[in-house]
């Protein structure tokens, strides 16, 4: 992103009504977003990327250079899948051993696979459709086959649909293999960011042992699982490095310094949903998890809070079918977490660790059933639809938690919204219960803002949308729907 000087999505004129416009229908009205037709380089010129930054109202997309999904597309995902091809050749004696001497030859075949969607994607071809033992392969590909011929490659496609079709392709090499198959190529990034944190691991748990009931500390704990949602992207040398975190992701000392980087914060309505029993007879809470490591165990310090608190009797744990944009959690990461705390050497951490696989025991904590809507590029407002066993049993939730930034994404569509928006709006009508949001903001998706915000921000850091410094957590009622 190179565009101090472009016109900032907020002072653009685009239309107003609430259905986001296709690409094309974007850059025939939007005129504030002037479409330079001078292509820039060589790239731009073949692949016909606009000098401009997305409308409002559309999609994400990386036709638009002037966008954070631009970057992702020409700098960060080819970096994601030269980071796998080097682990596999770093690693190969490792999982030969692992996995077999049969395993050699599958490797080289993996990694010419991925070097082939590497090309794909750097080139702008077309999606192709799934032809393996993918469970969920008969979804994927309805799915393309209704993509129009011309929004169906990486750059002219929704970003959203792009990403997760990247890393649904590159799982389904081993998904697909024979002696492989077990493989997480990211198993070792994930092990690494609990790992590497574990003093940050043990200070929170020391610093939660004796909490409150109360709004404040709630909210304290809100804060410290927002800034814990902060996996950095693979970056390369053509993008700018993000300013320098005014804080650690632990936060511990400096929370409340951290605060004037939450542009939105609704957590009193979050207590407030939660502590009324009188009008909210349901006592499940449901979190969509991101990533593990450090910000899976800040999940465990909230969900253990709302439960001795007596704010939910039940937290529910949804995580993704498969690996998933590097380190969301699967529930092998989520079982290896447990044992891992619960077996380290430090007695404060294993105590945390036996308690969390009790609280399993007892049913406090559970794993949802593994849905492969989660790992599917629709928006979540095609839930009801595509997945109405996954949608009933939300129904039933009296609290959803989205966590991070994809998940905001996939709630609001991939849409550059007009950042005041009302989050009802954007939703599209999926409300299945009361829900929130907790998110390092790390794409051009946002609403629910104040008036004026976003032109602040973009007068004092035009990469505010995308760095991941700044954070929401915003809550929707919906009890209104159901009439609790
Ligand atoms: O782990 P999170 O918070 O979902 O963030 C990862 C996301 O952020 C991005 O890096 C930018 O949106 C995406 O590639 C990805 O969707």
């Amino acid at each position: 992103m190179e565009s101090p000087n472009c016109p900032s999505l907020e002072q653009s004129a685009g239309p107003t009504e609430d259905e986001p416009k296709t690409k094309s229908q974007a850059e025939q009205t939007d005129g504030s977003n002037v479409v330079s037709r001078v292509f820039k380089t060589e790239f731009d010129a073949k692949y016909k990327i606009y000098d401009m930054r997305t409308p409002l109202n559309a999609f994400m997309s990386g036709q638009y250079k002037r966008s954070g999904a631009y970057n992702t597309l020409r700098n960060r995902l080819p970096v994601i899948l030269t980071n796998v091809i080097d682990t596999l050749t770093k690693d190969k004696s490792e999982l030969v051993e692992q996995f077999g001497e049969e395993a050699r030859e599958e490797l080289k075949i993996i990694i010419g696979l991925i070097s082939r969607l590497k090309y794909e994607l750097q080139t702008d071809k077309p999606f192709q459709a799934f032809a393996g033992e993918e469970p969920d392969r008969a979804l994927w590909n309805k799915f393309l086959s209704l993509l129009p011929d011309e929004e169906r490659t990486f750059f002219r496609s929704c970003c959203l649909y792009s990403e997760c079709y990247m890393h649904r392709k590159l799982y389904s090499f081993v998904e697909n293999s024979i002696f492989l198959r077990p493989y997480d190529f990211h198993v070792k990034i994930k092990e690494h960011s609990l790992t590497s944190c574990i003093d940050d691991v043990l200070s929170l748990t020391k610093y939660t042992r004796r909490t409150d009931k109360s709004l404040e500390i709630f909210g304290e704990l809100l804060r410290i699982n927002l800034w814990s949602n902060c996996n950095d992207a693979p970056r390369d040398l053509e993008t700018p490095a993000p300013p320098p975190s005014p804080f650690n992701k632990n936060v511990l000392e400096d929370v409340i310094a951290a605060d004037e980087y939450i542009l939105a914060n609704q957590e009193a309505q979050i207590w407030q949903c939660l502590d009324n029993r009188k009008q909210n007879k349901r006592s499940q809470v449901d979190f969509i998890l991101d990533n593990a490591g450090y910000e899976l165990f800040t999940d465990f310090i909230l969900a253990e809070y709302m439960i001795e608190k007596g704010l939910a009797t039940k937290v529910c744990f949804h995580m993704k079918a498969h690996p998933w944009f590097v380190t969301d959690v699967t529930a092998r990461d989520f079982k290896w977490t447990l044992e891992y705390l619960s077996q380290h050497p430090d007695y404060i951490i294993s105590l945390i660790g036996k308690k969390f696989l009790q609280f399993l025991e007892e049913g406090k904590f559970e794993l949802a059933p593994i849905s492969h809507f989660w790992t599917c590029p629709y928006p979540f407002f095609r839930m009801r639809e595509a997945d109405p066993d996954l949608y009933s049993s939300l129904q039933q939730s009296k609290l959803i938690v989205f966590k991070g930034d994809l998940n905001y994404r996939k709630l609001l569509q991939d849409v550059c919204w007009d950042s005041t928006q009302d989050m009802n709006t954007c939703l599209r009508g999926f409300l299945p219960s009361n829900m929130c949001a907790i998110r390092r903001v790390k794409a051009e998706v946002i609403c629910g803002l104040p008036e004026g915000v976003s032109e602040t921000q973009s007068r004092k850091d035009p990469h505010w949308m995308i760095s991941g410094i700044y954070g929401v957590i915003q809550f929707v009622d919906g009890s209104r729907e159901f009439g609790y």
